[in-house]
């Protein structure tokens, strides 16, 4: 279980935004950029959460805070019952997370870059080899494995990049953008990869541009805007919130406020 609430995190304004400072944007106030102002959500057992909201919502800084990577300002973040602000640590072998920024070693292999975040797990031996085999199969991995992840292809180094995040097995998984940029058959891979944490009750949250993902996938859905949540709940809430079956013209609703109307 994921559970997210009253989440900050405000970024002091660098002597280039304050010169730039627009006059218009609410979210810079006080010498701070306040990226995350107040957000809140919640992902079961079992449950998929795609994280919508426009550019700059919001939505990388709040994954960031929940893989422990940032530390909030304010709010909590409970992994599993477990306060990950107060436990990072513990957070970090609980949690899978997948960043935009590929983290690869270029010049060790897609197998060697699997098999070392294994080892710092704590993984070894046979139930290394197994685990990672298991990932490999599932991932379609096989065919670039004794690559060097410096010539790897996009789809190749994210099918590394989630294999990486996972291979601890983690309780929840966290993916930002995880289609981002891949072809049409490595999206399908990634899609059901979801679904088979999904199947196997492991809590996701993934963060999206696309709605015929979410569609696909999610059992709940979780709006940014500037900063704010504006709508968490089901995907049928989200329907009827957003006064569409059309996900595209439902999240447009909302945003834009028609949906109050
Ligand atoms: N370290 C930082 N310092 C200053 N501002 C930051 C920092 N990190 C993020 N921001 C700002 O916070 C806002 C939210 O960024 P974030 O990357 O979380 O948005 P996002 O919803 O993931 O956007 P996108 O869909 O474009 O990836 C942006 O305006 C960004 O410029």
């Amino acid at each position: 279980m994921i559970a997210i609430s009253g989440l900050k995190k405000r970024f002091a304004l660098t002597r280039e935004h304050k010169k730039k400072k627009s006059q218009t944007d609410p979210r810079e106030r006080d010498g701070f950029f306040h990226s995350v102002e107040e957000v809140n959500l919640h992902c079961g057992e079992g449950e998929v959460l795609g994280l919508l909201g426009p550019n700059g919502a919001g939505k990388t800084t709040t994954l960031r805070m929940l893989s422990t990577a940032l530390t909030p300002d304010d709010g909590t973040i409970l992994v599993d019952g477990q306060d990950i602000v107060k436990k990072p640590v513990v957070a970090r072998k609980a949690i899978g997370f997948l960043s935009g920024s590929t983290g690869l070693y270029g010049r060790l292999t897609a197998k060697e870059n699997v098999e070392y975040f294994a080892r710092l797990h704590g993984l070894k031996g046979k139930a290394l080899k197994a685990r990672c085999d298991a990932l490999f199969q599932r991932l379609e991995m096989e065919t670039f494995l004794d690559k060097r992840a410096e010539h790897l292809s996009t789809g190749m180094k994210q099918k590394t990049n989630i294999a990486r995040a996972v291979v601890h097995n983690p309780k929840v998984v966290v993916l930002d953008e995880p289609t981002t940029g891949l072809d049409i058959m490595t999206t399908q891979t990634v899609i059901s990869f979801i679904r088979d944490l999904k199947s196997a009750g492991t809590p996701v949250i993934f963060s999206t541009h696309h709605l015929d993902e979410v569609a696909l996938l999610c059992d709940r859905v979780s709006v940014i805007d500037k900063g704010i949540t504006c709508f968490d709940g089901s995907l049928a809430e989200f329907k009827t919130k957003g006064q569409s079956h059309e996900l595209n013209q439902a999240f447009l609703n909302l945003l834009t406020g028609a949906a109050h109307v």
